[in-house]
């Protein structure tokens, strides 16, 4: 997992040290990493650093006096370094550095200061770092020229992946001190491209992170064993309550990826078209055919096998069904550990929530969800600032919620947050929802309900980097759709 904090939580951790007089030693570090990396994206593009061209976009803060040091360490390695001076005020003893070292400094409107820029090898985006307050009036850059930002670019916000329209999409960040929220949620990948984070000595003044970013790692911790004497029931047995006379396809979807995931047992609840294509599609599959009784933990299901399940999969596909709307509400009754998705959410309620309940919502879902919990948001509060309503949401619903989207945000309802970047724009096809609806069914059916919540949202977000995981391996194959996500989706597992 990598710790990711807020622009307020980084300052708060260097607040200290500035006091103890250590600013100069934090932007020297800071300074350092950038002219490395900077040297590093030269030698990529040119096949040198020498004889090189560096412009940096100067702001009147901190930010722009790292890059002010760091464009000084470039001159002296013989780099031809430009600083343009964007606002009245900058750092003085950066600037006086980069002006001994050879570099020199240009007015932003200047003929000089375009010429600079149009002939740029590398710009370095140092407006405004995590002291932004909205964006700022930014030169245009060539579009051939590397971008890297320092620290954050400028006009995106640290915390919440917030962009102002002037923001400058950049090839790398190499951002200080320890990652940033905001550049691994909402707006923030697009905008930073590659992350370097440069440590700066911030160690234990960093409290508690904002949120945690998965990594492979994570996921091995997060999935159930395999243990040697397991048998089909041992290992779980999912019910699935999902498609209609409508949306059969996303039945076969999400039942197929349940399979291929490893379920002990997948009892499907369908009728008509969907329970056809079951059985001849994903023969795995064990169909319950008609109304799910009322009470399912009564007498009556001991019987026909409804007795043996141990985690629900709600929602795929069930559109306006009545009677799969009907079957969704008496497996939530059963206290069983659910994943909810699509038409299941409304049914959804803070009562029927709790520490084994993971919902699955997209954007508009998740806007319906803290609507119905008599929350006041719309989409564009939700994009602005994606972690606090999912968060919001894992409150209101006492469930961990899994918001889907570039960067999937997991949040549970204890208030930790985990998300995973692991994953590629191809996933956003119809119906690979569906598919991460069974694999998360796949786990929860072998689901331990004694383990603490934040666990169960850490199997969540684990589920989320291994669909990831495998859309970037199809991708790379070139062959993709929902059918081949769910055909593939246990191959991380193997
Ligand atoms: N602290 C440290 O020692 C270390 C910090 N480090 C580096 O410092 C960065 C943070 O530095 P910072 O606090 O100076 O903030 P930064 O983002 O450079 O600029 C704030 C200035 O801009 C102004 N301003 C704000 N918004 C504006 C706008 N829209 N348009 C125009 N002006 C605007 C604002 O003025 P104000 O509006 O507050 O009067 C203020 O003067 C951090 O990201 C990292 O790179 C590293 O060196 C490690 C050690
Ligand atoms: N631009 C994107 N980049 C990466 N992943 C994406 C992107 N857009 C969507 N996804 C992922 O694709 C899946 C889409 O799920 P969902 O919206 O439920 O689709 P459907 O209902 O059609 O199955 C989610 O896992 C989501 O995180």
């Amino acid at each position: 997992m990598i710790p990711a904090f807020t622009g307020e939580q980084i300052r708060a951790a260097e607040a200290p040290l500035l006091e103890r007089g250590e600013g100069d030693r934090l932007m020297a570090k800071a300074a350092y990493g950038l002219a490395q990396h900077t040297l590093r994206a030269l030698r990529e593009r040119n096949g040198r650093t020498y004889g090189t061209r560096v412009v940096a976009l100067i702001g009147p803060g901190n930010n722009g006096g790292d890059a002010l040091f760091a464009l000084a360490k470039l001159a002296a390695r013989g780099v031809a370094a430009h600083a343009i001076q964007l606002t009245q005020r900058i750092h003085e003893a950066g600037a006086a550095e980069l002006k001994r070292a050879g570099g020199v400094v240009l007015e932003k409107d200047s003929p000089e200061a375009q010429r600079a820029i149009a002939a740029a090898d590398v710009i370095i985006d140092a407006a405004l770092g995590t002291g932004a307050t909205g964006g700022m009036s930014l030169p245009e850059v060539p579009r051939d020229a590397r971008v890297i930002a320092c620290d954050v670019p400028s006009g995106l916000h640290a915390g919440t992946g917030r962009v102002a329209p002037e923001t400058i999409r950049a090839d790398l960040t190499v951002t200080f001190g320890a990652l940033k929220s905001g550049l691994v949620v909402g707006r923030g990948p697009e905008y930073a491209g590659r992350v370097e984070v440069i440590d700066i000595g911030l160690g234990d003044h960093l409290g508690a992170p904002d949120l945690y970013v998965v990594e492979s790692a994570d996921v091995v911790d997060a999935l159930p064993r395999l243990e040697r004497n397991a048998n089909k029931y041992s290992r779980g047995v999912l019910g699935l309550v999902a498609g209609s006379a409508q949306y059969p396809g996303a039945a076969i979807l999400s039942a197929r990826a349940a399979v291929n995931a490893g379920v002990g047992m997948l009892r499907t609840i369908a009728d008509g078209l969907t329970a056809e294509l079951l059985a001849t599609e994903v023969p795995e599959s064990v169909a319950h055919h008609g109304a799910l009784p009322a009470n399912l933990n009564g007498s009556g299901s001991r019987d026909n096998g409804l007795s043996r399940i141990t985690a629900w999969a709600l929602g795929p596909g069930i559109g306006e069904d009545k009677q799969q709307q009907a079957n969704v509400e008496s497996a939530l009754k059963t206290g069983l550990p659910v994943v909810a998705d699509a038409s299941a959410l409304p049914y959804v309620t803070p009562s029927s929530g709790g520490s084994h309940v993971v919902l699955t919502p997209h954007l508009g879902e998740l806007e319906r969800m803290l609507t119905a919990a008599g929350l006041r948001v719309s989409r564009d509060d939700i994009e602005a600032d994606p972690v606090r309503w999912a968060r919001w949401a894992a409150v209101s619903y006492n469930s961990v919620v899994l918001f889907k989207g570039p960067s999937t945000i997991v949040c549970s309802p204890e208030g930790f947050t985990w998300v995973n970047t692991n994953s590629t724009p191809a996933l956003a096809t119809a119906g690979s929802g569906d598919v991460l609806t069974g694999l998360i069914g796949a786990l929860l059916s072998a689901w331990d309900t004694q383990r603490p919540v934040n666990d169960l949202a850490k199997l969540a977000a684990a589920a989320a980097f291994l669909h990831g995981q495998v859309g970037i391996d199809l991708e790379r194959r070139s062959s993709f759709g929902a059918t081949a996500l769910a055909e593939h989706i246990g191959s991380p597992l193997v």
